[in-house]
């Protein structure tokens, strides 16, 4: 559904781009992770058709960006309302401008009104909304028009658990619908409860590309055991093997356990030792 072959893009001495490569197909969710400024939002900008690539091909149903802008639906990292209108003018506009008549548009926003808890202030104006409700606002922007591509910069950043929720409820319908979805996200819990496919981008590349199971494989966690005089703290693959035996060995009062299982921040810091 979507194919992107070796972007480059430069900003002055900044290569924000570096080759990045990433397909995804028709109902698959596709999480980018990575540092700040690994290229991410440069790289859903350029698929957006905000911004042109230097080098490098992007194909949205074997069309380029600008020639598919119907299809794809966005919802940028920064905040792009109009704050003296209301949230339902902005669905009205977007939906209208996407092509959708009068009771398709009414019906849609009725349905993502609901599905994203917009209705309690659907009639105010965006710039009296709390930080959350405007992020739901834009994200039901990106939805309006049903795209077949949905392109999502932090979705959830700085949202309350109720917002996040009712983003990534809709996110997974989309998908199943046959939705092609790419988010970015530090958090990468979210990635897990979407079943998403893990794209780590760095320096302007994609370094490794698989289900969060896959990628935290194989990387240790740790087991901390605290006693009275000292703690014993263990690297494993295996944190409840190595609790169990640190315990049954232990010839002393225990008296705390600790366990950590890798998360994004070791996958961060994986790749960063194995790719510099
Ligand atoms: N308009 C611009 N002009 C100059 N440099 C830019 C511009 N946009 C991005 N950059 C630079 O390009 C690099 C990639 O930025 P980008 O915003 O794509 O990263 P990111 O992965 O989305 O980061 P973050 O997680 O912080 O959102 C950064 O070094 C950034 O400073």
């Amino acid at each position: 559904m979507l194919e992107v072959d070796h972007l480059v893009k430069r900003y002055g001495e900044v290569q924000a781009l570096a080759g990045f490569d990433l397909s995804v197909a028709a109902g698959e969710i596709v999480g980018v992770v990575g540092h700040n400024g690994a290229g991410k939002s440069t790289f859903l900008e350029i698929v957006s058709g905000l911004i042109r690539q230097d080098s490098g091909t992007v194909l949205i149903n074997g069309r380029p960006p600008a020639a598919a802008r119907a299809e794809v639906g966005v919802s940028p990292q920064h905040i792009a309302l109009y704050l003296p209108v209301t949230v339902r003018e902005h669905l009205r506009l977007f939906g209208g401008l996407a092509g959708l008549r009068r009771a398709e548009l009414s019906a849609a926003i009725d349905e993502l009104a609901a599905a994203m808890h917009l209705e309690e202030f659907l009639d105010r104006r965006v710039g009296i909304l709390s930080g959350g409700q405007q992020r739901r606002t834009q994200a039901a922007i990106a939805l309006i028009h049903r795209p077949a591509l949905l392109l999502l910069d932090e979705p959830t950043a700085g949202a309350d658990p109720e917002t996040r929720q009712a983003l990534l409820d809709v996110v997974k319908q989309r998908a199943a619908q046959g939705t092609a979805v790419i988010y970015t996200t530090h958090y990468l819990s979210e990635l897990s409860e979407l079943q998403a496919t893990i794209a780590v981008a760095k320096r302007g590349r994609v370094i490794a590309r698989g289900s969060s199971e896959e990628l935290l494989a194989g990387l240790p966690g740790e087991v901390r055991v605290t006693f009275p005089d000292e703690t014993v703290s263990v690297a494993t693959t295996n944190q409840s093997a190595t609790l169990v035996e640190l315990l049954k060995t232990a010839q002393k009062p225990v008296e705390s356990v600790d366990i950590h299982h890798p998360d994004l921040d070791d996958l961060y810091r994986a790749l960063a030792v194995d790719h510099d």
